[in-house]
């Protein structure tokens, strides 16, 4: 445990100061960028973008016709297929409360409209540069240059509820907490929920796998530094950059934990996923959530689901907000191939086992170096 949190010491995060805000919400076009957020080599050397006239789009997944005894075997398929293929979809139909997703994207976008001063108030602090405000975190040689990202962005965690550190939590607006709350039980609802249609896809006892992200055995509670699984959010607001091919939202990653459910709270495109060598942009669809299996759920089904990279860039007119839930799994405190999909010379494990403090370390010393640590796993 004490490894793991000195590790986190590792993340390279930066507090939002006056002179990054004053770039940021500069709507003045003549203003230079500044060098601390150009990455004009990361952008050009991570490979091209696929052009708007390619007929060339994220699956849609639709819950409805996954609850639907009669589509129900034909659409689990097609949710099994892209979790192979491409580890990324677009789902539609999903069943979150309108009223709760409503609260959620006014609740973000209300925060991000206060002043610098108010939401420095829950920046990150001390030695979890993790949970709170600031920038979000940068890795590799991009970290060494000191770069930043364009993007302010809350981290916390969410679930369960005693892992909580509410003074890290917005007061205001005075909707923020409740609406991040109900908004985390029904996406762990809602993870619940597709789970159950994954395990079906892969063939394991849905106890396996819904017990991998959702079990309490062990007792003890989620930290960043720990071992049992949980809920955290991102809650991402990139402005509007005047020249977007010079600076990056978000650098390429893959997201270490094991499932993100993505709301888009100002639905402008922004999110681009590595597909053949190229970055796809996602267009994403009027009142669909955009899911996507992380390295746990890489790791839990022997590498048969892939955690896709992907990356943020900004867009030069228009403000995004999204909000990123990550649940996170582990299989008796260790992250590892699940066990029934190596039952009965099945399969050989593709993954070493690890456990789970030893995981989320690797994870912060990997992002630190800018190296995915999932690759050291393959065995
Ligand atoms: O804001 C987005 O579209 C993606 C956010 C993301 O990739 C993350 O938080 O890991
Ligand atoms: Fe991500």
């Amino acid at each position: 445990m004490e490894e793991a949190a000195a590790a986190a010491k590792l993340i390279s995060r930066d507090r939002i100061t006056d002179a990054a805000a004053t770039i940021l919400f500069s709507t003045d076009d003549s203003v230079k960028i500044p060098e601390r957020f150009v990455r004009t080599d990361e952008v050009e050397a991570a490979g091209e973008v696929v052009g708007e006239d390619e007929a060339f789009e994220l699956p849609v997944v639709d819950m409805a016709k996954l609850l639907d005894p009669e589509l129900s075997a034909s659409e689990t398929a097609k949710l099994g297929a892209v979790c192979r293929d491409w580890g990324f979809f677009q789902l539609t139909s999903h069943g979150v409360d309108e009223e709760v997703i409503r609260r959620m994207k006014e609740s973000a976008a209300e925060f991000f409209r206060l002043p610098l001063e108010s939401k420095n108030a829950i920046a990150f602090g001390g030695e979890d540069k993790f949970q709170g405000f600031g920038h979000h975190f940068s890795t590799g040689p991009a970290a060494a240059a000191g770069k930043l990202d364009w993007a302010e962005c809350v981290f916390l965690v969410t679930q369960p509820v005693h892992g909580r550190k509410m003074e890290l939590w917005p007061p205001n607006p005075p909707s923020f907490r409740d609406a991040l709350d109900k908004y985390s039980t029904e996406t762990t609802d809602l993870t619940r929920r597709l789970l159950r249609f994954m395990a079906a896809d892969l063939g394991v006892s849905e106890e396996a796998l819904v017990g991998a992200f959702f079990s309490t055995s062990g007792g003890a509670f989620f930290s960043i530094s720990g071992d049992v699984k949980g809920q955290s959010v991102g809650i991402h607001h990139y402005p509007p950059c005047r020249q977007p091919e010079k600076v990056l939202g978000i650098s390429p990653h893959t997201d270490w934990p094991g499932l993100t459910v993505l709301l888009h709270a100002v639905d402008t495109p922004g999110l681009q996923v590595r597909r053949g060598g190229r970055w796809l942009p996602v267009r994403p669809l009027p009142g669909a959530l955009v899911v996507n299996v992380g390295d746990i759920l890489h790791v839990l089904t022997n590498g048969e689901y892939m955690s896709a990279e992907h990356r943020v860039v900004p867009d030069a007119e228009r403000c995004r907000i999204t909000v990123a839930m990550f649940q996170d799994a582990s299989v008796d405190g260790m992250v590892a191939p699940l066990p029934e999909l190596l039952e009965g010379g099945q399969g050989r494990a593709r993954y070493r086992s690890i456990g789970k403090h030893e995981y989320t370390k690797g994870n912060f010393v990997a992002l630190a170096e800018g190296a995915r640590f999932l690759d050291s796993l393959k065995k």
